[in-house]
This record gives structure tokens, sequence and C-alpha cells, in this order.
């Protein structure tokens, strides 16, 4: 009999109508690896900034037709990767979503009504952040106790270098970049979601692998002397976050009459951190700024090459147990390792 699979999508989620955008923000900030503060004061504080931010956040969702694309981005990925996987025996692709529906509690019941012989979670993001995949495997561990889910569970950390995950973003530099050079030589921009800085400081891997990924593609791009700088964007909030930002490094390009690629280093399917703040907000700054040319690379999204790399990953671990691409005692993903459900099969 052919082994049942199920594969477990983890990403962030985002609302799918402007009535969604509160609770979401809610469920974001009222998440320990997010606002590391006790509860009830976590909580009270999640209440306060969700109300306070969900009136720039409905503008920013406005800009997409009041919703977030990402969980139909998602699907596509996952019907790709099923579909890539058939020859391990019944794969079925679910997706767990950390902030809004489909969320793991839901999709632990799904997972169980298929009664795989095996679970393989896969994160939809390269880079480990507590913030993000920590987060996820953590709620994915209570979800699978309360629905009694109790299958072999392996886990894949992180990707941030994975070989065709970068020949996919590389194509996609070297096409923006042979347009941009037709106005000057292109300051290139490897920009990823931010993260505050204390975080870092207390052991985030995020910003060491979003470096990896930006000097990896620097290479694999194959461009000569290329000028390229790792940024982050999307600051939310009081804190000092990491740097420089993306917002910055544009600023200064524009100003100094370059052209400019933005290149999305740790999202892999379109949202509103792509499709709004890159392409209407730091577009209207770079223009503002008087760049002769703004292009922004386009995410990986449900690209041949990118789905044959995560199911390299999956028939990693399907082999393996937990699977980390980089396998350097533990710097590359210390959380996942320690935290990870993972069981012998
Ligand atoms: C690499 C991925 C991400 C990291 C790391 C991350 C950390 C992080 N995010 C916030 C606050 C917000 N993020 C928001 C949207 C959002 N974030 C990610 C990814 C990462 N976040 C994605 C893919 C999205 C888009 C969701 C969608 O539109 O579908 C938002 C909501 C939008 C807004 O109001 O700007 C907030 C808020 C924090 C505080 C944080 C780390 C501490
Ligand atoms: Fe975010
Ligand atoms: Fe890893």
């Amino acid at each position: 009999m052919s082994r049942r699979i199920a594969i477990v999508l983890f990403n962030l989620g985002g609302p799918d109508n402007p009535d969604a955008i509160r609770p979401f923000l809610f469920n974001l900030f009222a998440d320990p690896a997010i606002i590391r503060l006790p509860n009830p004061l976590r909580v009270i504080l999640a209440w306060a900034i969700a109300r306070k931010r969900t009136r720039v956040a409905k503008d920013i969702y406005a800009e997409i037709g009041g919703g977030s694309p990402l969980l139909p981005n998602t699907e596509a990925q996952a019907r790709a990767l099923e579909a890539e996987l058939a020859d391990l025996g019944e794969v079925k692709a679910f997706i767990a979503m950390r902030y809004w529906h489909p969320m793991s509690q839901e999709t632990a019941m799904l997972v169980k009504d298929f009664a795989p012989d095996e679970v393989i979670l896969l994160p939809l993001y390269p880079q480990f952040s507590t913030t993000t995949t920590g987060s996820s495997m953590r709620v994915w561990r209570d979800a699978c106790r309360i629905a009694r889910l109790d299958v072999p569970t392996r886990a894949v950390c992180c990707y941030p270098t994975e070989s065709r995950f970068i020949a996919a973003m590389a194509a996609g530099l070297r096409a923006a970049h042979a347009e941009a050079a037709a106005h000057g030589r292109p300051r290139v921009l490897f920009s990823a979601h931010g993260l505050p800085e204390k975080i870092v400081k207390a052991g985030d891997p995020y910003q060491w692998q979003c470096e990896r990924t930006a000097a990896a593609l620097a290479e694999a791009s194959g461009i000569p002397d290329l000028d390229w700088v790792s940024t982050y964007q999307s600051r939310v909030g009081r804190l000092k976050w990491i740097e420089p930002s993306t917002e910055a490094v544009i600023h200064e390009a524009a100003h100094a009459g370059r052209p400019i690629v933005v290149v999305p280093i740790a999202f892999v399917s379109e949202h509103s951190e792509t499709l709004v703040e890159l392409d209407i907000e730091y577009r209207k700054l770079a223009d503002e700024g008087g760049a002769p040319c703004y292009l922004r690379v386009p995410t990986v999204g449900a690209d041949e090459g990118f789905i044959a790399g995560l199911a390299d990953l999956v028939r990693a671990g399907h082999r393996r147990g937990s699977t980390c691409e980089a396998g350097d005692g533990g710097r590359i993903c210390p959380a996942a390792f320690s935290g990870c459900p993972s069981k012998a099969a």
C-alpha cells in the first residue's frame, strides 16, 4: 500500500477582507514571539496596537482589493508541490497560517482526517526566525495535541541558500538588471522583512540567514561587479529595527540618480509587502527622489525550479529526519532544532 504523506506549509496568513484586518492584527501582536511580554499585558497591548494599526493597514489592503492574496498564492504552491511529489505516495499539502485562516488548529483536524503515515512541516520562509517558523512550529505542536494527531513528524527548518530557490531568483535578477542597466549602473537591494534589533540580539538567526541568501544570489546571478546591498523593509512600531532600511537605501540611490532594482529575498509569494510596500510606496519614493528606473523582481511563487527545490527538501526530510540544508553545527537554526516536533518514523 502506498504511503500517505501530509506536508504542512507554514505561512503568515493575511486578512481576506477588510473586516478581518483588525482580528488578524490582534493575532499577530498577541503572539509571544512578536511581543515578548507576559499576559495579561501582552493581550492588552495587542488589542491597543491592533486598534491603532487597523487604519493604516486598511489603506494598505485597500490598494489590493481589501484583502491579501497570500492564501490563493499559497494554495497554488501547495498544488504544484503535490504534483511534484506524486511519486512518494499519496501526498497532500495542507496550509497552516499563523495569524489568519486556515490556522493550525483547523489544519491539524484536516490532517488527522487524512490519516497520514507521516507529516512533514515545510515553512514558506526560506530563512528561520523565531517570529515566523519558530512561532508556527510552536502553535503546530499545541494544535497536534488538541487534535490528538500523533503521527511521526519531521520538519524542514530553513533553506536560505537552497540552490533552486537561489537559481529562480537569480533569473529574475538578471532580467531586471539588464533592463535597468540601460539607465546607468543599477543599485541592487536584496530586501527582506525587518525585525526589531533586540530579537536578533537575543539570538534569532534570521538576519544572518538573509545575508547568506543575498550573498548566494549575488554570486549566482553571474553579473560582474554587481553593486548590491542587504536591506530590511516593513518596519512597524517604535522599537529600533535592523538596518539598513530599504527605504533609506532607495532614497540615497534615487538622489544619486541610480537605476534601482529591488529583490525581495524573504518572501516566496506576492502579498501586501510586495504589491503595496515595494510596488507602490517604495516606487513613489524612488520616483520622487529622481531615480531614472525602479524595478522590483517578482517572488518565486509556483516557479517550477523553486517547487522542485522544495520537493528536494521534503524528500530529504522524508529520508533522514529533521533537515537543515546548511547543517553547520546548529548556528543556522538553533531554535528549530531544539523546538521542532520530530519523532523517529
Ligand atoms: C520573513 C517574513 C516575516 C517576518 C520576519 C515578519 C516579522 C514581523 N512582522 C511584523 C508586523 C507585521 N507584518 C505584517 C505583514 C506581513 N508580514 C509578513 C512576513 C514577515 N513578518 C508577511 C508575508 C506579511 C503580509 C501578509 C499579507 O498581506 O498577506 C503586518 C500587516 C501589514 C501592516 O500592517 O503593515 C504587520 C503589522 C512584526 C512586528 C514582525 C516582527 C517582530
Ligand atoms: Fe510581518
Ligand atoms: Fe536549518
